[in-house]
C-alpha cells in the first residue's frame, strides 16, 4: 500500500502571506501542499490560478504541489500549470466530456494525475481510468468551500452495480482500496482529528485537511495525529493480508 500523505489544504490560509503559510506547513510536517483552483463556475467559489501557483514555486522549490482542479474544462490549463510548477494536476471526472484525453495530456507534461469527484459520483466511474491515474481524490464535502462538515455515509443514491445496496463513502473507499492496493486514495473536506479514523479505516492514504491544520494552534500536532491515524490503519492492513 502506498505510504501515508498528509495534505495541507492552503485554502484556509492567509492568502496575502500564502508562501509563508506553505513553508509553515512545510516545517509542520506536510508531506504535500493542496492547492483548491476554483473558476467561479464549477463550483460556486473563485480562488486563484496558475500565476499565483507560479509565484508560489520558487518559494516553496522542493515542496510537491498537488493542484485539485475545480474548474471548467480543467484540459486548458494543463500546460500552464506544468508551467507554473505544479506537481499533481488533480482534475474533476464531472467536468470533462473526455478524460482520457485529459489523462494523455497531463501525462504528457510529466506531472502526475489525479481524478476528483464530488459526493454524488460513484467510484464506478473512475474504474475505466484507474490502470492510467495516480491518485483518486474522494471529495467528502461538495467541492467549493473549506471548512465544512464531512459527509460520510450519507449518500443513500450512490448505487453499485455489483451490489444494489447503497452504499456510502467509506464503503466507496474500501471497494477501491481492496482492489487497487499501490492506488493513492486522496479524501478532501471535513477532514480532521475527529473523522480522521473512519478515513483510514476505509483505506484513504492522502489526506487532506484545510481548517483542522491551518487553523489549528499546533499543526505539527495536528498533522502528527492524522498521520499515526494512517499510519497504524496502513501496518494493521498489512498485517491482515
Ligand atoms: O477542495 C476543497 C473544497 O472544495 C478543500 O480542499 C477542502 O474543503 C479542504 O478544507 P477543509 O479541510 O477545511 O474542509
Ligand atoms: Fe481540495
Amino acid at each position: 500500500m502506498p505510504s501515508c500523505k498528509i495534505c495541507p489544504s492552503m485554502l484556509s490560509s492567509d492568502l496575502s502571506v500564502l508562501a509563508s503559510e506553505c513553508q509553515r506547513m512545510l516545517d509542520s510536517g506536510a508531506d504535500y501542499l493542496h492547492l483548491d483552483v476554483m473558476d467561479g463556475h464549477f463550483v460556486p467559489n473563485f480562488t486563484f490560478g496558475h500565476p499565483v501557483v507560479k509565484c508560489l514555486r520558487p518559494k516553496v522549490p522542493r515542496a510537491f504541489l498537488d493542484v485539485h482542479m475545480m474548474v471548467s474544462e480543467p484540459d486548458k490549463w494543463i500546460e500552464n500549470m506544468r508551467d507554473a510548477g505544479a506537481d499533481q494536476y488533480t482534475f474533476h471526472l464531472e467536468a470533462t466530456e473526455d478524460p482520457v484525453s485529459c489523462i494523455r495530456k497531463i501525462r504528457d507534461t510529466g506531472m502526475k494525475v489525479g481524478i476528483a469527484i464530488k459526493p454524488g459520483t460513484s467510484v464506478e466511474d473512475v474504474i475505466p481510468y484507474i490502470d492510467s491515474i495516480d491518485t483518486v481524490l474522494i471529495m467528502t464535502v461538495e467541492p467549493g468551500f473549506g471548512g465544512q462538515k464531512l459527509m460520510f455515509d450519507m449518500m443513500p443514491k450512490v448505487r453499485f452495480s455489483f451490489d444494489l445496496q447503497p452504499l456510502g463513502h467509506v464503503l466507496q473507499i474500501q471497494y477501491l482500496r481492496d482492489r487497487y492496493r499501490h492506488l493513492d486514495i486522496e479524501v478532501d473536506g471535513g477532514v480532521g482529528p475527529s473523522t480522521i479514523q473512519a478515513c483510514a479505516d476505509a483505506g484513504a492514504n492522502m489526506i487532506v485537511s484545510g481548517t483542522a491544520v491551518v487553523s489549528s494552534d499546533d499543526p505539527r500536532g495536528v498533522i502528527s495525529l492524522l498521520r499515526q491515524s494512517v499510519d497504524e490503519a496502513i501496518q494493521k492492513s498489512q498485517l491482515e493480508r
